[in-house]
């Protein structure tokens, strides 16, 4: 078989104008609203995209289409046709793939290649974080969070006692992140560029895939400024990084993801760049840590509007040694991993991305190839055909499976997304989410400001609007 993307074919065949391959009048079948004759239903679309994405599924139908500047979105609103795109292993569905030409010719990073080139890396990858690596890494983040959570929440604290949680549940994360990849501590200084130089990218590749607005470069939003510099200092850190460990006497004595990633690809048939290489430890880094710490903060903040819930946790909390997890320890804590699967089914995350290569055919429509489907992983989360009462947080739903109302659930729940590019992380997210949301809630009583209600910032990592700013005290 070919290492080649099946995509790059699908590219040379399709004329490109735009520089976007754009196919915009070829999906002109399908139903879907009007939109205005430039902006498409972008306007509307970028108001509330989980509210326009779920409106449109259920006025046109599960494959309808959105009307977009530049190109247009085809979306998937059933479960099976989102699993049959992102399921495929060929390629014929690819990530970022055909996104932009520009991407292709110069990026081989580990999303944005498919077939066997892909197949390949990710086979080296994922052992690092799943099988033999779940154990270092988990160990790796437990030590980060038990050195550095009480020093985050105080630097979190203003001078009237008033906490942003999220601030301090994003700062603890990282440096769990930065252990399991790297293991040498990082000055503060660093720290502090990688938080933006990350939280920046994620906020740029968000709206590139149409998950969030561009970032707004004139009054950044809260305490993560957008500072696109920091991008750049970001990735020279990880470079730096990167040459050091490959210079080091010490190499492959670490055991962490940087040892396990360089000894690996050296492995590798079809070789690879540096910079690819670089991209690859920058995504597995920055993979690691936006989406984690906003599945902490949802948890944290979803558990804590519901006071039954909350006191159920605490409770489970007790029933383990906190300051000595274990693996086997944190799967114990059932309840706070059923909070932990509700939040972030409930959590606004608007759209995963997949490009045809070749056509495509669902519930009957034909979608031309080089089209972008929107697998709408908010509207499939909160739709009544497959949830009870979806708007409703129940982490019953996923504690008990004698008790469960919504199955099967499998197809319906896509947190993780599915198929070959699933996320690599999942295991090891399953251990240090719950556990870092068990630390904070079984060590803090929370206080929230009377009436507070949550108001979500959609992106990859969906975040709450202006931080969440809450008293704590010690239990
Ligand atoms: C609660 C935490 C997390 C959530 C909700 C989450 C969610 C996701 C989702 C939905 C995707 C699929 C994107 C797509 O199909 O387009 C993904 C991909 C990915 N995740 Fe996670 N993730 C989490 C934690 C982690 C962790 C701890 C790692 C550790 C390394 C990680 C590494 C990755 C990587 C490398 C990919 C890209 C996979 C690929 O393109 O093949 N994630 N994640």
């Amino acid at each position: 078989m070919s290492n080649q993307c099946p995509h790059l074919e699908a590219q040379k065949k399709v004329p490109s104008v735009t520089g976007l391959t754009s196919r915009r009048f070829s999906n002109e079948h399908l139903p879907g609203p009007p939109g205005h004759r430039f902006m498409g239903s972008y306007p509307e679309f970028s108001k509330d995209r989980n509210k326009f994405l779920r409106d449109a599924v259920e006025q046109y139908g599960d494959v309808c289409r959105i009307r977009l500047p530049l190109r247009d979105l085809v979306v998937l609103g059933n479960p099976e046709d989102a699993h049959a795109a992102m399921g495929d292993n060929s390629g014929d569905y690819s990530k970022f793939g055909n996104y932009h030409p520009a991407l292709q010719k110069r990026q081989n990073g580990l999303s944005f290649i498919e077939g066997e080139l892909f197949k390949e890396r990710r086979r080296i990858v994922s052992p690092l974080v799943t099988r033999d690596g779940l154990k270092s890494t988990f160990n790796a983040n437990v030590e980060a969070y038990l050195d550095s959570l009480d020093a985050n929440i105080a630097a979190a604290t203003d001078a009237s006692g008033v906490t942003d949680l999220q601030e301090a549940i994003f700062q603890t994360l990282l440096r769990g992140v930065l252990k399991q990849t790297f293991t040498e501590p990082f000055t503060p200084k660093e720290i502090e560029d990688l938080h933006h130089g990350l939280s920046t990218f994620t906020k740029f590749l968000g709206s590139t895939l149409k998950i969030a607005d561009p970032p707004n470069l004139v009054h950044p939003w809260g305490p993560y400024k957008i500072r696109p510099w920091a991008v750049y200092t970001a990735a020279m850190i990880v470079k730096d990084r990167v040459v050091e460990r490959q210079n080091s006497p010490a190499l492959g004595t670490y055991g962490d993801v940087l040892d396990g990633m360089l000894a690996g690809y050296k492995k590798l048939k079809t070789p690879m760049t540096f910079w690819d290489l670089c991209f690859d430890v920058a995504t597995m880094t920055s993979a690691s840590y936006g989406t984690t710490a906003g599945a902490i903060t949802q948890t944290v903040v979803r558990t804590l509007l519901d006071a039954e819930a909350t006191d159920r946790l605490v409770e489970e909390c007790g029933t383990v040694d906190l300051t000595q997890p274990t693996i086997e320890s944190v799967r114990s804590l059932h309840w706070v991993k059923a909070c932990f699967e509700e939040s972030i089914r409930m959590q606004g995350l608007p759209l995963l991305l997949r490009f045809t290569s070749k056509g495509a055919n669902f519930q009957g429509f034909d979608i031309a190839p080089n089209t972008m489907l929107g697998i709408p992983i908010s509207t499939i989360h909160r739709d009544p055909r497959w949830w009870t009462d979806p708007d409703k947080f129940d982490p019953n739903r996923f504690y008990d499976k004698s008790k469960r109302v919504d199955q099967p659930r499998v197809l319906h729940y896509l947190a993780w997304g599915a198929g070959p590019h699933r996320c690599t992380g999942a295991q090891l997210g399953y251990l240090i989410a719950p556990y870092l949301v068990a630390l904070i809630l079984g060590q803090y009583k929370v206080e929230l400001p009377p009436n507070w209600t949550l108001r979500e910032d959609t992106g990859l990592a969906p975040m709450i609007k202006g931080g969440f700013r809450v008293r704590l005290t010690r239990r």
